[in-house]
C-alpha cells in the first residue's frame, strides 16, 4: 500500500466529513452524496480499509435462484457488451437489488486478482459494507454513475474504475446493477465515459427485453424522442391493459409519465393503473393507428406536457390470455401443490407441449442435483438449450462449458478437454493450457454428441469422473475436480457399446438420469413456438393464415434449429407485422405439394424440386472437390442449406461421417462456434 497516497485519500474523506471542503469541483456530486451517507448513515471510518467479500457458496445460489429470470433475460445483453469490448479488460457484473454479484463476464485469467479486487460472483458491493463503489452507490441513488479510483471510500478499492447503471423492474423498482469495472484504467475519469454510455444503453435493453417477457397479454406501447430507431431500439416502453391502463414500464417510460402529469420521480409507483389518457392526447382506441403499417415518422403522440414522442404500439399475442408471468409460474410446466417448482429458464423451453412440460418437471427436480444427466433427441431439437437451462435452474457458481466432441480433431481433442502444462508440447502455448473439463469446476460441463469421442478418450473421462479431479498432461499432481456433467447424442450408445465403440462402465456413469426430447414435429406447441420465435425475430411479426399452414405442414427434420432459421428468413425478406409463403425458405414451400388445392393455389410458383437428387450432387458440394464451387465454405453452406441444417443428411450425401462434416464447419467457420465456453470459464 502506498503510505502517502492512502494518507492523503483518508485525510481527503475526513476533511470532507468535518465539512472543510464540502463542494469540491474535483468530485461528482453522486460521490459526494455516497461519503456523506458512509460517514453519517453507515459510520464507516475511512482510515478502516477492508478486502472485497464474496458471500458464502448457499448464500450465493439463494441469490442467484431469487434474481434466475433476470439474469436469464440479461445474459444475451451482458455477453454482446462484454463482446463489444473484447480486449480492452473490462470486466461485467450483475449484482442484484440487495448488492451481490449474481453473474460475471470476465478474463479468467485474471481469476485470482478479480477475486481478491471482488470483481467475481459473489462479491458483497452493498454501500454499508464497502463503502463508495459504483453498485452500492447506484444502489442507494438509483442513477448510473461512474466510480473512479479514489472516488472509492475505501483505499482498497482505489485501484478500481467501475460505471454502473440500475435496471428497475416494470413497476418501477430498483430490481439490479449492471457494472462495468476495470482493474487498472487510465487516470482521467472521463475516459469512463463511453463506459457509461454503453451500460446505460445495456441496462435499457434488457428493462424492455424484461417487459417485452412479462407483458404477452398486454398492448405495449413504444416510445422515442425520434423516429429513426424507434421500432428496433426505443427509448421506452410501456404495456398496458385492455382498458388502456399502466401495468408496466421501463424505468425511461416512468420518467417520461411522471413528467407528463408532473409527479415526483419517487412516487412512479403511483403511475401503474392510470388510463393512457392521463398521460398523452390518446386512449386505448387509439393504439391501432401506431401499429408498424404506418412510417415511423407519422405515429406522433403528445403528452400532455406538450412533449412530443414517436410511438410504436404492438398488439396483445393472440389467443395468449394467459395472465402476466412474472414469478407466477404458467400453468403447464409449473407449480402445483405437490410438484416441484419449475424455474423460469426451464419454463421457458416449452410453449404449452404436454409431453415436453411432464420433461421439465423432471428436469427441475434433476437441475439442483449433481446427477449426470443424458439428454437424447434428434438434431436441432433443442438439446443444448436444455443443458443450459437445467445449469441456469442449477444454481452452481461456476459456469457452463459446451464441447461439441464431433466437432474437434481427434488429435486436438485430448489437450482441449483435459490441457497441458507448459512445455509438454513442441509448439503448444508457451503458458500451458488449461482445459475444458477443468474451466468447467464448480459448474457444467456439457458434452454434446459424446458417442463421438474416441475410445481411449473415454477412458480417461471415466476416471476424471470416478475420482473427481484431473491430472493435466504433463503434471504429475491430480487436481480436484467440482464437476456436474451433462451429456447429449442422437446415436443408439448401446448400439455402439455392441459394437465396441463406447465404454458401458462411461455410459453408466453418465446416464444416471434421461431426458429425451421430443422433435419439433411431434410438438403440440407448434403454433405458440412459430410466435414466440416470430416476436423475437421482430416485435408483432406473425405469419399470414397461409404460411401458417406451410409451417404446420412441414416435417421440420432440422427441429428447432431449423424453425429458427425459417423465421429469421421470414423476418429478413417480410417488411410489417406479416410475413407470408413468399417469403419462407424454399424448403419449407416444397411442403406446399402436400397441402390442399386453396392454401397451395395462394403459395407462389416454384420450380418443381428435383425427386432425386442430382447425380452431380456430391461433386458439387463437395467442398473440398476441385470441380465444385470455387469456395468452399459457400458449397458447405448450399449443402447445409439443402439439407435444412442436418447434418446427418448432409454426411450422407457426401458419402462422408457427420464428425467429417463437423470439423469442416468448424474449420471453414461456419454457422455457430460449436466449441464454446463462456468468455469467463477458460483459465489460460
Ligand atoms: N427452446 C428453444 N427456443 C428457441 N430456439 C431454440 C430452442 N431450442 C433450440 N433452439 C434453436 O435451435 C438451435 C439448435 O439448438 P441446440 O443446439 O440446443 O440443438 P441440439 O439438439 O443440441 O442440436 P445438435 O444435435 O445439432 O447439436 C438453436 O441455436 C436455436 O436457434
Amino acid at each position: 500500500m502506498n503510505a502517502r497516497s492512502y494518507a492523503s485519500h483518508v485525510q481527503e474523506i475526513e476533511s470532507f466529513g468535518l465539512g472543510l471542503n464540502r463542494g469540491t469541483p474535483a468530485r461528482d456530486a453522486a460521490v459526494l452524496r455516497s461519503w456523506q451517507r458512509c460517514i453519517e448513515r453507515h459510520r464507516l471510518d475511512p482510515a478502516a480499509t477492508c478486502e472485497a467479500y464474496i458471500v458464502p457458496e448457499g448464500q450465493l445460489r439463494v441469490h442467484r435462484e431469487e434474481s434466475e429470470p433476470l439474469i436469464r433475460i440479461a445474459r444475451s445483453g451482458l455477453e454482446r457488451l462484454y463482446q463489444q469490448l473484447a480486449g480492452l479488460q473490462y470486466v461485467l457484473l450483475l449484482a442484484d437489488r440487495h448488492g451481490i454479484t449474481v453473474d460475471f463476464l470476465g478474463h479468467e485469467g485474471d481469476a485470482d486478482a478479480l477475486r481478491r479486487a471482488g470483481l467475481y460472483l459473489g462479491s458483497d458491493w452493498r454501500e454499508d459494507r464497502a463503502g463508495t463503489c459504483a453498485v452500492g452507490a447506484c444502489l442507494e441513488g438509483g442513477e448510473a454513475l461512474i466510480i473512479h479510483q479514489s472516488d472509492h471510500f475505501d483505499y482498497t478499492h482505489t485501484p478500481l474504475s467501475c460505471t454502473a447503471a440500475p435496471i428497475y423492474d416494470h413497476r418501477g423498482e430498483l430490481a439490479a446493477v449492471l457494472d462495468l469495472s476495470l482493474l487498472r484504467s487510465p487516470e482521467s475519469r472521463s475516459s469512463q465515459s463511453l463506459a457509461l454510455h454503453l451500460v446505460t444503453s445495456t441496462a435499457r435493453r434488457i428493462e424492455l427485453a424484461h417487459l417485452m417477457e412479462r407483458s404477452r397479454s398486454d398492448w405495449v406501447l413504444r416510445l422515442s424522442r425520434s423516429p429513426d430507431f424507434l421500432d428496433v431500439d426505443p427509448d421506452a416502453a410501456l404495456t398496458l391493459d385492455g382498458a388502456g391502463r399502466v401495468r408496466g414500464m421501463t424505468q425511461a417510460a416512468a420518467r417520461i409519465l411522471a413528467q407528463a402529469i408532473g409527479l415526483p420521480w419517487a412516487e412512479r409507483r403511483d403511475l401503474l393503473g392510470l388510463p393512457l389518457e392521463r398521460f398523452f392526447e390518446l386512449d386505448v382506441d387509439g393504439l391501432p393507428s401506431l401499429l408498424r403499417h404506418r412510417l415511423a415518422q407519422d405515429r406522433i403522440v403528445r403528452a400532455r406536457d406538450g412533449s412530443i414522442l414517436f410511438a410504436h404500439a404492438i398488439e396483445p399475442q393472440r389467443g395468449s390470455a394467459t395472465p402476466v408471468r412474472d414469478a407466477t409460474p404458467a400453468p403447464s410446466a409449473t407449480t402445483t401443490a405437490t410438484t416441484t417448482p419449475v424455474p423460469q429458464a426451464l419454463r421457458a423451453l416449452s410453449a404449452g407441449d404436454a409431453h415436453l412440460d411432464a420433461l421439465l418437471h423432471k428436469a427441475a427436480r434433476l437441475a439442483p442435483q449433481r446427477l449426470p444427466v443424458m439428454i437424447q433427441g434428434e438434431t436441432g431439437a433443442g438439446k443444448e438449450y436444455l443443458a443450459r437451462a437445467l445449469h441456469a435452474a442449477s444454481g452452481r457458481p461456476g459456469p457452463f462449458v459446451a464441447i461439441n466432441c464431433a466437432a474437434i480433431p481427434e488429435t486436438l481433442l485430448e489437450s482441449e478437454l483435459f490441457g497441458y502444462l507448459p512445455g509438454t508440447y513442441t509448439g503448444g502455448a508457451s503458458r500451458g493450457k488449461t482445459g475444458l473439463v477443468e474451466a468447467a469446476h464448480r459448474g457444467t460441463l456439457f458434452l454434446d454428441e459424446i458417442g463421438d469421442m474416441p475410445l481411449h478418450l473415454q477412458a480417461k473421462l471415466l476416471r476424471v469422473l470416478s475420482e473427481s479431479e484431473i491430472t493435466p498432461l504433463g503434471a504429475r499432481q491430480p487436481k480436484p475436480l467440482d464437476l456436474r456433467v451433462i451429456s447429449a447424442t442422437h446415436r443408439p450408445l448401446t448400439v455402439l457399446v455392441d459394437q465396441g465403440l463406447f465404454r458401458q462402465d462411461l455410459l453408466f456413469r453418465l446416464n444416471a438420469a434421461q431426458l429425451s426430447l421430443p422433435p419439433l414435429r411431434q410438438r403440440q406447441d407448434l403454433d405458440a413456438l412459430i410466435d414466440r420465435l416470430a416476436e423475437a425475430q421482430r416485435p408483432g411479426l406473425r405469419p399470414t393464415p397461409e404460411a401458417r399452414a406451410l409451417l404446420r405442414t412441414h416435417g421440420w427434420p432440422g427441429n428447432l434449429r431449423e424453425l429458427h432459421n425459417a423465421l429469421c428468413h421470414a423476418a429478413a425478406l417480410s417488411e410489417g407485422p406479416c410475413f407470408g409463403p413468399e417469403h419462407l425458405p424454399e424448403t419449407v414451400l416444397e411442403a406446399s405439394a402436400g397441402l390442399p388445392q386453396t392454401v397451395a393455389t395462394m403459395l407462389p410458383r416454384l420450380p418443381a424440386p428435383p425427386l432425386e437428387p442430382p447425380p452431380h450432387v456430391s461433386d458439387a458440394t463437395d467442398p473440398e472437390d476441385p470441380a465444385g464451387p470455387a469456395d468452399p465454405a459457400m458449397a458447405l453452406e448450399r449443402l447445409l442449406q439443402r439439407c435444412q441444417g442436418n447434418v446427418s443428411e448432409a454426411a450422407r450425401l457426401l458419402g462422408v461421417s457427420r464428425s467429417t462434416i463437423h470439423r469442416r464447419i468448424q474449420r471453414l467457420a461456419l454457422g455457430e462456434r460449436r466449441v464454446r465456453w463462456s468468455p469467463a470459464d477458460r483459465r489460460d
